[in-house]
């Protein structure tokens, strides 16, 4: 990218990446009013997978693949992004020559909006951390929504500790200083096998990561919003002793 439009955010960058790996800085997001329609939705993530089910869209993920590190926590917001590959030397080296560690995550959070999700593509590594509690503290103060970390997370005390919300394939004390290069932010990746473009709709709870096409966000939220109306009906239905007729008509097949 032109270092002309990074001068916006010159005042936040540390310059741990080189400029031209960051692809865009602008790009669509879904509005407010969606992000906090899908947030006072209950039982979010499971609807939501439901209904990309029933769209054909692949975007949900089990929390057994990227768990949340601190349960109870739910978060909706538009996807930024930062991709990592391993490094081929040892560390060692880095260490012995001094070398400057290729993490960038403080860097995607300096292009973010207030409510983004940082996502992470670190190739499943999950034995070797991406961020830790420095990276937490930085992305808490920039009004970041949460993390999502296909690879490893460290100083997970400390992240609790923040009461920011992370989900990780891992959590290690190992480092990725010298392990991993960020390559490119605010590109298109993949996590667990799902594929994330900046301004996509990242949704997360403690049944999993649900990734929603910012294109779709609408139209997903407006299914969702009906499949979770007809679920609290059976709900319903069911507390108040209502026949097994009555409760099966109002649920499509699909969902017994
Ligand atoms: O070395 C790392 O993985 C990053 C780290 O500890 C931190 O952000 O505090
Ligand atoms: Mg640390």
């Amino acid at each position: 990218m032109k270092t002309a439009e990074l001068e916006k955010y010159k005042h936040k960058l540390m310059g741990l990446i080189p400029p031209e790996r960051i692809v865009k800085v602008e790009f669509t997001r879904p509005s407010r009013e969606i992000i906090e329609a899908f947030m006072e939705l209950d039982g979010l993530t499971p609807t939501v997978s439901d209904v990309l089910d029933s769209m054909g869209i692949k975007g949900a993920i089990s929390a057994s693949r990227l768990s949340p590190i601190i349960t109870g926590k739910k978060i909706v917001g538009p996807a930024v992004t930062i991709r990592y590959i391993p490094e081929s030397n040892t560390p060692d080296h880095g260490y012995y020559n001094m070398e400057r560690a290729k993490l960038a995550d403080r860097d995607v959070y300096a292009v973010a909006d207030k409510g983004d999700v940082a996502v992470f593509d670190a190739a499943a590594l999950g034995d070797v951390s991406v961020m830790g509690g420095l990276s937490t503290l930085v992305a808490k103060q920039w009004g970041m929504a949460g993390n999502i970390v296909d690879g490893g997370v460290r100083d997970v005390d400390t992240v609790r500790k923040l009461d920011y919300p992370v989900w990780s394939t891992g959590q290690t004390p190992i480092t990725g200083k010298y392990r991993v290069e960020a390559m490119e932010i605010n590109g298109p990746i993949s996590i667990a096998g799902v594929r994330v473009n900046p301004g996509d709709l990242i949704i997360a709870d403690d049944s999993g990561v649900v990734v929603v096409p910012g294109t779709k966000a609408e139209e997903v939220l407006e299914k969702t919003i009906a499949a979770t109306k007809r679920e609290d009906e059976v709900v319903r239905l069911f507390e108040s002793g209502a026949s097994i007729e009555e409760i099966t008509s109002i649920l499509p097949p699909s969902k017994w």
